[in-house]
């Protein structure tokens, strides 16, 4: 048949009143692929989705990313939907809120994230971690022999570190630390689930009748409200006493006490000004944990998979840290460490592990899909027309292996791809959005850097991280792209 007469291909069939929820349902498993490949074959790299009550577009055209990120950005909130289905469990922290009172949190937050007492605090805490929780981990792992789930080491890792960043408190020093860290958990893929019901509003019945997986959702937030409002309680008693910490909680205390505009925008329930900005707080907090507890440990299982497969990028990484170290023994001539850890200086000089890192998340972004809500009708760059509450979802995996974007090598993990004359070069957000973009681009793409780079060259140059050949990961959908199953691997020492 002549090429001509071929139909071309417009993305999944859109059938009347049930749209494509047929095709939805059969691939809802493997979201991120079928995603994936609809949108690689069309021109526009765009396609609709909808479903009974949702109806709207899947797009990796970073022309359309730049649209709705940056240049029509207070057209495409978060909107009521996403922050419904979230409320729940993060109430209104950064993370869920949109208009004035995002921009009062973010204002108060990125002047935080700023400063260079913050970047010193992340960079002893993530020292302190290592040193004394992973390194003795690993050492154990690697005498035993055992095989061990790295994903769910780097998880724990980054709760513990997110709560001593957030609070200043170690949780495993704490008597609910497990169920804490489970509570998080249960709080975070129990409210993401909500947008993977085929029938959108089905998780509401359950939550009506307090059964199954929402009954197992209050129960989790009941616990983290628990742990949370004690710390800011006894955070007041130690203000009043004088004492003053780095963590986010003081900081964050501190601006909500020179703006209580923030307050009362932000907490409009009953209960004194005082129960109020605990609330408040507490949101806030929870929010911060939400956004950097995962994904660094997702990205981190995905790139220790990748780079199991490809001994020369490892080579390369051991390479340039052993350059790290012979500067360093040049200037003090230091004795060798048995635990080696890493300054700022020297972390910002690995550019290699850097492009690796990069290259490992363009391929297994940790939040795979996000997703804006258009607030009056609109053109998006493509000509596809957008109209008032649709959503919009741009895929950041799919973006990753698009051809378009990446040439015909894109399914190739190359971390040369981002370096020139051996120096990083960052790529166009809007090409690579795995932090966002635009006004809402991630606040904690510094401090995941310090935590990534700093946990994987101290891993490398110390051990050796071998995953069973054989093994082909999946993924579970979720906010984040954890591995299902985690990652089996064996340590042992170089
Ligand atoms: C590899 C690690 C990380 C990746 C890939 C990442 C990615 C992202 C993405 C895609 C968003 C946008 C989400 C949305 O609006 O729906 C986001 C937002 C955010 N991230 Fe990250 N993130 C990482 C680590 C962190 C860390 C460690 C923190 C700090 C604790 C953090 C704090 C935030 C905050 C506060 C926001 C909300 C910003 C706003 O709405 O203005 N992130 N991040």
């Amino acid at each position: 048949r002549s090429s001509k007469k071929r139909p071309v291909y417009n993305g999944p069939t859109i059938y009347p009143i049930v749209g494509n929820i047929f095709e939805f349902f059969i691939n809802r498993r493997r979201f991120l692929e079928w995603a994936t490949d609809a949108a690689s074959r069309i021109p526009s790299n765009t396609f609709r989705i909808q479903r009974p009550g949702v109806s709207g577009f899947y797009t990796c055209n970073p022309a359309n990313v730049e649209h709705i990120l940056r240049t029509h950005f207070d057209n495409y909130p978060k909107g009521q939907r996403f922050t419904y289905l979230l409320h729940d469990f993060l109430g209104r922290g950064i993370f869920n809120v949109d208009g004035e009172l995002w921009k009062m949190q973010r204002k108060a937050a990125s002047y935080e994230f700023k400063t260079n007492s913050l970047r010193n605090f992340v960079v002893e805490t993530v020292q302190w971690e290592i040193r004394n929780r992973l390194m003795p981990l690993l050492c154990n792992a690697a005498q035993i022999g055992d095989c061990i789930d790295l994903q769910n080491v780097f998880h724990g890792f980054a709760f513990d570190n997110i709560c001593r960043v957030a609070f200043g408190v170690d949780p495993l020093h704490l008597r609910p630390s497990l169920s804490l860290a489970q509570a998080f958990d249960d709080a975070t893929h129990i409210s993401s689930g909500r947008f993977f019901y085929t029938l959108p509003h089905l998780w509401k019945l359950e939550r009506f009748f307090n059964v199954g997986s929402e009954k197992r959702l209050r129960e989790a937030i009941l616990v983290v409200d628990e742990f949370v409002m004690g710390i800011i309680r006894s955070r007041r008693s130690e203000e009043e006493e004088g004492r003053v910490r780095e963590d986010l909680l003081s900081r964050f205390m501190a601006a909500v006490m020179a703006n209580p505009e923030l307050v009362i925008a932000g907490c409009d329930g009953e209960g004194t000004m005082a129960d109020k900005t605990d609330v408040f707080l507490r949101d806030m907090v929870v929010s911060f944990i939400m956004a950097g507890r995962d994904t660094t440990s997702t990205a981190l299982t995905w790139f220790f998979w990748l780079l199991s497969s490809r001994p020369s990028v490892e080579e390369a990484i051991r390479l340039e840290i052993s350059q790290v170290l012979k500067a360093r023994k040049e200037e003090e001539e230091e004795e060798e460490e048995e635990i080696v850890l890493f300054s700022f200086e020297e972390l910002k000089s690995m550019h290699y592990l850097q492009a690796a890192l990069s290259e490992s998340m363009r391929l297994c972004p940790p939040v795979p899909v996000d997703t804006k809500i258009a607030a009056s009708d609109d053109v998006l760059p493509d000509g596809n027309v957008v109209r008032k509450g649709c959503f919009v979802s741009y895929g950041i995996y799919s973006m990753g292996r698009m051809e378009s974007i990446w040439g015909s090598d894109c399914l190739e993990f190359k971390p040369e791809r981002w370096l020139r004359n051996g120096e990083f070069v960052g790529e166009n957000p809007y090409r690579y959005p795995v932090f966002q973009a635009g006004p809402r681009i991630c606040l904690g793409k510094e401090m995941s850097f310090i935590q990534m780079k700093s946990i994987a060259a101290s891993i490398i140059h110390r051990f050796s991280v071998t995953v069973k050949t054989e093994y082909v990961p999946k993924y579970t959908i979720s906010i984040t792209l954890r591995m299902k199953g985690g990652l089996p691997v064996v340590i042992s020492r170089r």
